[in-house]
């Protein structure tokens, strides 16, 4: 479409781009494969990074873990031992050393290649979704708040990237710390590490005793933040509407109280974080004691040497640590399944208008003389309650029609199936003869140009606003179409002139300027079909003067369609088409539905101020 697609999203449909992520594809083939088993796709580009933090892991687990291995060497074999020879403990102490910075050196390398890594993969993810997302057509956004989709594209996104960088690397490093501690325990004494065991059910107890709690107190405070999220978006979005409807109050209200909802949340899953932490501190405390006693008896009784004993209290110490960091990583891995879920939920959305083959088909070389044909149209929604009904519509090219009708006639229904912004349920909806299901989006964008009430524009430069970021078109060709349009002196006024950079949704314009820009797009683009959705509605009584001066300029030789409920918008129309209840009721010029004397010359009397005079006004 040369204009823009309908608010809040702009539908980016036709824009051309990569080929779709392998991952999603592999869901419309209706494949049963998990949300987890499909977001791992992503990570298989990341193959050699990973097995890098592999190899660091191990290398980091071995040096942080040889340290006590060497001050027990340390202490038994020459301290202890009575030889007086410093050298070798230098040297020892040198080893240890040389561990710890090699230690410092592995993680350091592990998380950066982890975050990489990950980074990299929820970089992709979002790239893909924010695609998927701008290729979905209208009727999804019908149903999703723009809120809820921000979480997604935030929150989910970022909970993915920790179940990479968190949750995958603590299993495998922690796992690992596990298994080495215990090695070496068995290694030093195999009795001491026999007792030390005694503890993993205690330890066990405890943690499952505290996970579905934290489970739940994790649960709620993610939601409850998605719902402030989700508000606070929306509310941003639509500011304006709250502030001129004196809703400032009532917003903040609810603000607060979803606020203070996420507060309390927060404050428990903290508490209860933190009561865990320090009760496997405690535990971990009360099995040195044990170790510490038992062993210490075992010193006295020569039963165990003492630089073994510094060393297992040392490893008993790191035991625990790995233990706490699996169980905490488990909130994470909930919510990473979750968040999960959710993404590829939205991955499976296939759009509601599957595109037409892009193939060069011999009928749409036919397209460009402007003829519309609406054909026993039915359309609803929700399929169950059509809000269109019958409607047989022949528009030829180049005619001017003007659509009217009360609110709720289905006038902007009736537009949007030719935008192919929804799909018929019955029958058809034609441009040149070819149904609008068979002209690609790409294509149909270009032949029908829709301009709304509130015109869309884009974060970037008037130049780019005007040709629509399509580097092919010149910058004098963009000049030239704000001149036709009367725009360009306006344009050159502004400090940055045609390079003025526009904030999103065009502020900074007024509601003329902005509307000015978006006629200029249609003769830029030369769409030969016009669509003007109550197009000057909002304009003052000077602005929409210039502003219908270059609509008559941009509809000039081209189909055009006007919604209008100032009915001296439309009265110079080729032919006039009222609408009400879902159907067409009657049409032609607008002296003939005068004479008629029926729903339009009641709605012209309305309009006049008159609505229970009988007389005809001449036409
Ligand atoms: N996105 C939508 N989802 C569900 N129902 C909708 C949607 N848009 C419009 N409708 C319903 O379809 C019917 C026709 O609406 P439509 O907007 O086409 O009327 P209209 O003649 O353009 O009205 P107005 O002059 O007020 O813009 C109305 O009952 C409306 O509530």
């Amino acid at each position: 479409m040369a204009e823009t697609a309908p608010e809040p999203a702009p539908d980016q449909r036709g824009k051309k781009g990569p080929e779709p992520p392998p991952a999603p594809s592999s869901a419309a083939d209706g494949s049963e494969r998990t949300a987890l088993r499909g977001l791992m796709t992503y990570a298989k580009p990341y193959r050699k990074t990973f097995a890098g933090v592999v190899a660091c892991t191990v290398f980091a687990i071995s040096a942080d873990l040889l340290q006590p291995y060497l001050v027990k060497i340390a202490i038994d074999d020459h301290l202890m031992s009575g030889g007086g020879e410093l050298g070798p403990v230098l040297l020892l102490a040198g080893l240890y050393l040389a561990l710890s910075l090699l230690a410092l050196a592995f993680s350091y390398w592990q998380s950066l290649l982890v975050q990489r890594a990950g980074q990299g993969i929820v970089s992709k993810l979002r790239k893909d979704l924010f695609r998927h997302l701008s290729r979905l057509s209208p009727s999804f956004y019908d149903r999703m708040s723009s809120g809820s989709l921000v979480t997604h594209m935030s929150g989910d996104t970022e909970t993915v990237s920790q179940f990479f960088t968190q949750v995958c690397l603590s299993l495998f490093r922690d796992g690992l710390t596990l298994v080495f501690i215990l090695f070496l325990m068995f290694q030093l004494d195999p009795v001491l590490a026999g007792y030390s065991l005694l503890l993993l059910p205690l330890i066990a107890l405890i943690a499952a005793g505290f996970r579905s709690y934290m489970r739940r107190t994790y649960q709620q405070s993610r939601s409850r933040l998605s719902r402030l999220i989700a508000f606070t978006a929306e509310n941003l979005s639509g500011m304006n509407l709250v502030q001129a409807f004196r809703q400032e109050r009532e917003q903040q209200r609810q603000f607060e109280e979803r606020n203070g909802s996420y507060y309390e949340a927060n404050l428990r899953e903290i508490r209860t974080n933190v009561l865990f932490n320090r009760s496997f501190d405690l535990l971990g405390n009360l099995s040195v004691a044990f170790v510490t006693w038992l062993g210490g008896r075992a010193v006295y009784g020569e039963g165990l040497e003492f630089g073994v004993l510094y060393a297992f209290i040392t490893y008993i110490r790191q035991f625990f640590q790995p233990i706490n960091s699996i169980t905490q990583q488990w909130n994470t891995l909930q919510a990473a399944s979750v968040s999960m879920d959710r993404i590829w939920k939205l991955f499976q959305t296939r759009s509601a208008l599957p595109d037409a083959a892009p193939a060069a088909a011999p009928e749409l070389d036919g397209i460009g003389s402007g003829a519309v044909r609406f054909r026993d149209v039915e359309f609803g929604y929700d399929p169950a309650e059509p809000v269109l009904r019958g409607i047989s519509l022949d528009i030829a090219p180049g005619e001017t029609i003007g659509i009217v009708g009360t609110t709720g006639a289905g006038k902007s229904s009736l537009i949007s199936l030719l935008c192919r912004f929804y799909d018929v349920q019955r029958g058809s909806v034609s441009i040149d003869g070819v149904d609008v299901r068979h002209i690609p989006l790409a294509r149909l964008q270009r032949v029908v140009g829709l301009v709304q009430q509130e015109p869309y524009l884009f974060s970037g430069s008037i130049l780019d606003n005007v040709r629509l970021f399509d580097p092919s078109i010149s910058e004098e060709e963009a000049r030239e179409a704000c001149r036709f349009v009367g725009a360009d002196r306006l344009i050159r006024r502004l400090p940055d002139g045609y390079g003025t950079m526009l904030s999103e949704k065009g502020s900074g314009l007024s509601a003329g300027e902005r509307q000015l820009i978006s006629f200029a797009r249609i003769v830029v683009f030369r769409p030969s079909i016009l669509i003007l959705d109550e197009a000057t509605a909002s304009l003052d009584s000077s602005t929409e003067q210039m502003v219908q001066q270059a609509l008559a300029a941009v509809s000039e030789g081209r189909t055009t369609l006007v919604i209008a409920h100032r009915l001296s918008t439309i009265m110079n129309a080729d032919r006039i088409v009222v609408m009400r209840g879902g159907s067409i009721v009657e049409s032609g010029t607008h002296g003939e539905l005068l004479g008629k004397g029926g729903p339009y010359a009641r709605l012209y009397r309305h309009s006049q101020g008159r609505p229970d005079s009988g007389s005809q006004p001449a036409g």
